[in-house]
């Protein structure tokens, strides 16, 4: 038996374990596992959590289908709440070790409860040496690719993990299932990416639906939320300070001397105990 807690951030919904204090199996099984919404507890990734040599504590981050991904936005804030409504860190400012790099939540508490937790993203990769994009361009920002019978304007970069940007004027425009799985699965990107397609509102506010990699559509994604506000001001002359808009709420997108920061909530759904099936 298996104690977890369930968490979501703007309707993104993980599984959290704690991996230091339980002997837990393979990550990658266990994820599919939890994460099945018909034979699990249902989310759409699971996180553990892990002891860190070089940050306060480690996260893990495991897609619904059990591929393991560098970092997760909307996670990290829940991961953040976790950890320190569980005292396993004291202060409200930490540093939590990602395969996506060192991140730096801070948790925003009022009325004695975390009313929402604010992280330091660190800087966007755009270099096509340093991001999995099958490219010769030196950045891969506004470029043409062709899907299928559509040419699609997409930029690349990586923020915590990979993702591509595509500007559409209005949702309904497009089948976003259809050309999402097409574009996660495109040989320029040999390790698939997470897809966001982006209206632009006004210079203050946009609105991002989202195909995950390992998951699908869903109600929202924090990293690609942070990416789509960064190329929306490089293309679109949006502001520093960005409301973006997803289905299931809003996240805030700071862009302060190159480093991205995002604000937006956390909840705790519940917790329990997940009897390991073989
Ligand atoms: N599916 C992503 C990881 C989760 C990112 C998303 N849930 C977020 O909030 O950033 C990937 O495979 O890179």
């Amino acid at each position: 038996m298996l104690k977890f807690e369930k968490l979501q951030g703007t309707g993104n919904d993980f599984i959290i374990l704690n991996g230091i204090e339980n002997k837990l199996p393979n990550y990658n099984e266990l994820a599919k596992k939890v994460c099945s919404r018909n034979f699990g507890i249902g989310a759409d990734g699971m996180m553990v959590v892990e002891k860190s040599k070089i940050a306060d504590i480690k996260m893990l981050f495991y897609n619904a289908d059990g591929t393991q991904a560098p970092m997760c936005g909307n996670g990290i804030r829940c991961f953040s709440k976790y950890i320190y409504e569980n005292e396993i860190v004291k202060d409200q400012s930490f540093t939590v070790e990602t395969l996506g790099g060192i991140m730096k939540p801070q948790v925003v508490i009022e009325d004695n409860k975390i009313k929402s937790v604010k992280v330091n993203l660190g800087n966007p990769v755009f270099s096509s040496k340093d991001i999995p994009i099958d490219t010769s361009d030196e950045i891969f920002i506004d470029k043409k690719i062709k899907v299928g019978e559509k040419t699609l304007n997409i930029s690349g970069l990586v923020i915590g993990t990979i993702h591509t940007v595509i500007f559409v004027d209005d949702f309904d425009d497009i089948k976003i299932e259809q050309l999402g799985r097409a574009v996660e699965n495109n040989k320029l990107f040999p390790l698939k990416t997470n897809v966001n397609f982006v209206k632009i509102v006004d210079k203050k506010n946009i609105e991002v639906t989202t195909w995950e990699r390992g998951v699908g559509i869903t109600l929202a994604c924090g990293t690609g939320a942070a990416a789509s506000a960064v190329v929306s001001s490089i293309l679109h002359d949006t502001e520093e300070t960005l409301n973006v808009h997803v289905e299931g709420g809003k996240l805030i997108i700071e862009q302060i001397d190159g480093t991205i920061y995002m604000t937006g909530p956390a909840e705790k759904i519940c917790e329990g105990a997940y009897y390991l099936q073989n």
